[in-house]
Parts: structure tokens; sequence; C-alpha cells
């Protein structure tokens, strides 16, 4: 390493501070121009999301890499940093000229003659490594360091090691929609959350109007990666769960797995869409409806020609009857005008607002509140009939509650409610979405996705062996499809990130019987002794032992739902401060006793799994959820068990 050389790249890493420094002063002192008082809003607002973009975390330098060509050299960082006389000075990383930075390799060199990293410790930078893209290259030791420094705490950006195949699917085209299958840690959230990133840089005029959305299992999930965004400089992006997206309604019930699969499946969408429009009535007489002060009489003819082409007009249920009301006027309008009479728009307006307009289309094309009508539906599934069997219409079928307020919601019905709105009013949508763990998701779920989606393009990741509802799929056609984005590619992710070698085989063990034919992972690196499987006659004094040996990160102590109070208590008993995970995207504690149904998404330096099999036999889908949770740990997994370890894990 040569000392020039560093000194040069200190230098340029002390002007690129400077300019930055200087851009945001340049932001701060904006004069807002002019009086309008909605246009310097509007004028602050960007410059307060401007600051924020720039305000630059502190940990991370201006610059992790830099490419040479024979022609120019460019730095590579989190954001574009430009000098006074607006000469770049480093360029983001989501550029096209910084693309051979992620892809050039000795076999394709991408016109680069060297390919420079830089090592930093507490911000200052402190070594580099050059690689001259010919075949005598060897790895990259800093590049080997940054992937496998071990993670804990919220998710980091994954700017400066971004490895080619999770390159391509972070740049593809805005207009391609991709499916990400990855086993765990392969980097498939980070992949998904630079997208987003990548897309807003790369279409910011377009995705500024729509936005851009993520969808992520729970709270505790969203929690987790809230800073990578804006961490990237984006700080626009909506991130929420389905139940967010859905939330129309309280959730205070949970529906028995069979009933939630049903209200799940896509059909429901069909026999909600059948109870919605058999609203709409055939008329069966004339009415007489008034403009400036005379009536005029439209007869039943005419009347059903209106409701019948406004049924037809693919247009939303709301829609149609605001435009119904409105033919009503026109028509009476035009028999003004063939009698001489101008109407003014305020006439026909007010004509549309008639009690006699209003009664026809209450009779007619009533108002309809979704909530009513899908309590309705469970209340007498018989209109699902030719598309529900008889027990499938008995197995929705729920008392009525006293009155739609006080029904007791569940999860999988507020998305019922949901859909039923989309029909009512075209839902707004983005113009990309990612969404996370997809391969949770029911149909129904799908589709109020979907909803958010207008015609833009969609990031879906997620790994089939962690598919824990009672409505996984064995493939990603069903839920393409009910995304409605059928053609998809699948992409696959197999290098593991997270895990070490040792603790991923170990999980693999269940992959065979999760998904006959998925292909296993492969580690990064390797830690030996970082699996221990500890038969233990008590769990407190053990557990309370691994907890106080882990030394710095965070600890993870996964286990059923249903012992995580007692866990939490016997570790206190034993003097060891730890508390539950709750899904309220509170911070977890160092010492987090999470719930197996929260665990999916996260990482923790230290995992402890207790009691394997109680994991397995607390839901249908238990080994699933036993191999997510065997998945979480960065460093080091100990497994205790008093009662036997299940089988495939075994021996
Ligand atoms: N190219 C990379 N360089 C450095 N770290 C990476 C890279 N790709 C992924 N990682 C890290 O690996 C870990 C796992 O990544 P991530 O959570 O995105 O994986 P995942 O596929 O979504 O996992 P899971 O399905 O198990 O939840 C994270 O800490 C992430 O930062």
């Amino acid at each position: 390493m040569s000392h020039a050389v560093l000194a040069a790249e200190r230098a340029h890493l002390d002007l690129a501070a400077a300019c930055l420094t200087d851009m945001r002063a340049a932001t701060v002192a904006t004069a807002d121009a002019g009086g309008d008082a909605w246009a310097s809003e509007r004028l602050g607002a960007a410059r307060a999301e401007r600051l924020r973009s720039l305000a630059a975390d502190p940990g991370a330098p201006p610059f992790f890499g830099r490419t040479d060509t024979p022609a120019e050299t460019f730095h590579i960082g989190r954001r574009h940093v430009r000098d006074a006389a607006g000469d770049p000075v480093v360029i983001d990383w989501r550029a096209p000229m910084s693309r051979p930075f992620y892809q050039a390799s000795p076999t394709d060199p991408q016109g680069l003659t060297r390919r420079r990293r830089f090592g930093f410790a507490d911000g200052a930078l402190t070594s580099y490594e050059d690689e001259s893209l010919s075949a005598d290259d060897r790895p990259s030791a800093l590049l080997r360091e940054e992937i496998e420094r071990p993670r804990s705490g919220p998710m980091r950006d994954i700017v400066a090691t971004i490895q080619p195949d999770q390159d391509d699917i972070v740049r593809a085209p805005l207009a391609e929609s991709i499916c990400v299958q990855g086993a765990p840690g392969t980097g498939k959230t980070a992949v998904g959350l630079h997208r987003a990133a990548y897309l807003l840089y790369t279409h910011g005029e377009q995705l500024s109007r729509t936005g851009v959305l993520v969808v992520g299992p729970n709270r505790a999930f969203l929690r987790y990666i809230e800073q990578v965004l804006p961490a990237l400089g984006e700080v626009e992006v909506d991130q929420a769960t389905v139940a967010d997206l859905t939330g129309r309604v309280p959730v205070r019930a949970e529906d028995p797995d069979d009933v939630a699969v049903l209200k799940g499946d896509a059909r429901l969408a069909e026999v909600l869409h059948r109870a919605l429009w058999r609203r709409v009535a055939k008329p069966r007489d004339s009415v007489q409806v008034p403009l400036s002060a005379r009536r005029y009489r439209i007869p039943e003819e005419r009347l059903k020609r209106y409701v019948d082409d406004l049924r037809r007009a693919g247009i939303s249920y709301g829609a149609g009857r605001e435009r119904l009301a409105l033919s009503l006027a026109e028509d009476a309008r035009r028999q003004k005008e063939e009698v001489g009479g101008s109407p003014t728009d305020a006439e026909t307006r007010r004509c549309a607002r008639s009690a006699e307009v209003r009664a026809f289309c209450d009779e007619h094309w009533p108002a309809v509140d979704a909530a009513a009508l899908v309590a309705e539906v469970l209340a007498d599934p018989s209109v699902g009939r030719g598309v529900l069997t008889d027990a499938e219409q008995d197995l929705l079928r729920r008392a009525p509650a006293r009155s739609v307020r006080a029904t007791r919601w569940t999860a999988a019905d507020a998305v019922l409610v949901d859909e039923v709105a989309g029909m009512l009013e075209r839902t707004p949508g983005y113009g990309h979405v990612v969404v996370d763990e997809a391969q949770d998701l029911s149909p129904m779920q799908c589709r109020a996705v979907a909803r958010r989606l207008a015609s833009g393009s969609l990031t879906v990741l997620g790994d089939l062996a962690q598919a824990t509802s009672p409505w996984s799929v064995a493939d990603w056609s069903a839920t393409l499809a009910a995304l409605g984005r059928p053609g998809t590619s699948v992409r696959p992710l197999t290098t593991g990130y997270r895990v070490p070698a040792e603790v991923l085989e170990f999980a693999n063990r269940l992959l065979p019987v999760l998904v006959p034919g998925l292909a296993p992972a492969t580690a990064v690196r390797s830690e030996p002794g970082s699996l221990q499987v500890r038969p233990v006659p008590a769990l407190a004094p053990v557990l309370a032992e691994v907890v106080r040996s882990a030394g710095a990160g965070s600890v993870g102590i996964v286990c059923a739902d249903a012992s995580v109070a007692e866990l939490v208590a016997a570790l206190d008993a034993e003097g060891v401060e730890a508390a539950a995970l709750a899904d309220d995207g509170s911070e977890p504690a160092p010492v987090a006793v999470v719930p197996a149904t929260l665990v999916k998404g996260l990482e923790f330096d230290r995992v402890v799994v207790v009691e394997p099999a109680a994991i397995v036999a607390a839901e249908p889908r238990g080994l699933h959820r036993l191999y997510v949770a065997l998945t979480r740990a960065v460093s080091s997994l100990v497994v205790l068990h008093r009662g036997e370890l299940p089988d495939l894990l075994a021996g």
C-alpha cells in the first residue's frame, strides 16, 4: 500500500466532505421564490427533504470505491457530490457510470483498468486495495471482510458490497416485475430495498409522483429495516404491513386456520363482486326529474340503458353511482335543449343532486358500505353458491353481530373489507411496490397489494421454505397470478451472507421435507464452533449461562409463542435482564425473547432456539417456522432442548 496513494485518497475524502457541507449550506440558503404561500410551502418541503437526504450518516464515508478507465476516474459513494464548479467529486452508486464497480470481472472488465476498494475505521480512510481486473487478481480481502463482517442491530445498507447477481436484480428496469426466490440470509430484503433506492434515483420524477411502497410481514420487521432507505438518501418511501394497508376495520378476533384459508382464497373476490353488483336493480318504471323549474320524464327504456351501460363500463361501483346521477341529469338537459332551452352546467349539476335523482339512484344503485357488505356475506354466504361449495358456505357463515360496528373482525375479514372498498372506489396505486416475505401472503392479501400497484411494477421477495401461513404455496405461480403479474420471472439467490456454514447446514437438514427440490443456500463463511446443540435437564440455568457468556452484540432467544412470558420470568429469576419482543415496532431489547411467529426477516448476533419441538408443535407449518428460527443467527446458534429434537435434526 503506497502512502502517497493513501494521502491522495484522504485528500479526496476531505474534498468530498467539504463539498457535501457546501451543498447542504446551499440548500439551506435557497431563497423562497415569490410570495405564493403554496409554492413556498412546496419548496420548503422539497428543501427539507433534500436536506434530510443530504444529511450524511456520520458513520458513512462519502465514498467507498473507485473505478479507473484509461480516460477517467470515478469515486463511488452513497450519493452524488459535486464541487462548486458543478464537477463530480463522488458518483452516486446508482448512476450508470457506477455499474462497472459492481459488475466488472477479469472475464468482463467492462472497460475498467482498475477497481479500488477502501477500508475505513471510525470514518477515517485507513487502507485501500486494487484489482487490475486481470487473471492474476487475488480475491479482495476488503470485500470479503466487509461481506463477512458480523451484522447485528438494525439492518444496514450493503452499497459497498452488492454482489453481481444481486446487482442484476437491483438494477433491473422499472417496467420489469421480478420475483426473487432466495434462501435465508441471501440478501433478498437488502436487494429489495436497494432496488427501491435505485428506481427512485433513476426514475425520480415518475416515481416521486406515484411513490414507492415496501410491504413487510410485521412491525418488528419494518422497524428492523427502517434505517436502510434513509441511509441511502431515500426518505420518501412508504413502509407498511398488509394489516396496515387493509386496516379499515379494527381486528379483534382470529379465524381458525380452515376459515382463514377460505377467506384468503381468490374465489372470495368473485363472491364479494357478486354480492356488491347484485345491488344494482333494473329500472321498472319511468322517472321524473326536475331541471330549472320544470320536470322531465325519463322513460324506463332509457333508464335501463344507462344502468346497463354503466355496469359494463368497467368503472368502480362508486363511480357508476355518480355517473348514473349525471346520466339522468344529462337526459333532462337534452330534453330541455330539444325544446329550445339552454340549461347551464350548474343547473344540470343541481338536477343530478336533486331529491328525485338521488331517490332513483338509492333504489337502483344504492350506496354501499364495504364493512356492512362483508358482514352481510358472512352472515349469509349463499350469494357464493356456484363459486363456493355448500360446505365452504357453512364454514364461512357467522352469526351476525348486533351491528356492523360491533362485529369482531379478523385479519382475513379486514382484507375482504378492503377488497370491497377497492370495488367501490379505485385504490390509489404506487409506481413500484416491493413485497417482502411474499410466500406468506394469501391470494386475497396479494390482491390487496396489487390494488396498490396501479400500472407499476413489483419486486416480490420470498422463500418458499420459510412459508408459514396456512395458505402457503409450493411454487410462486399462484402468488404471482394473485399479485396481477403472472408472467413474472423467478430469480434465485443462493449465497447466504448471514448465517455461518455450520448453522446453515444444520438448518438445511429440514429443507428436503419443507420444499422438495429447492436448492439449499451456501454460506459465504464458516465459523467453527458457531453451532451448539445442547440437551439440558432444566432450561433456565443453562439459558442464563448462555446469555451471560454471549459477549457483545444482540441476543435473540427464540421460542414457541406460548413460552415467551415464562422464559422472560425464568431469566429474570436468574438475574438476567431480558424483554419480550412485541409487534408494535418498538426496538428489541439487547437480550430479546422473540416469539417464533415474529422472528421472520430479523437477525441477531447470537440466537438461542429453545425447545425446537415445541416450535414445530405449535402450528401446522411449525417445521417451516423452525427453519426460519434456525436461520436468524449471524455469529452463533445455540439450540437448547429438554424434550426430543425433531427427527431431522437429531443425530
Ligand atoms: N452483498 C452483501 N454484502 C454484505 N452483506 C450482505 C450482502 N447481501 C446480504 N448481506 C447481509 O446479509 C444479511 C441477510 O440479508 P437479508 O436480510 O437481506 O437476507 P434475506 O434473504 O432477506 O434473509 P431471510 O429470508 O432469511 O430473512 C444482512 O445482514 C445483509 O446486510
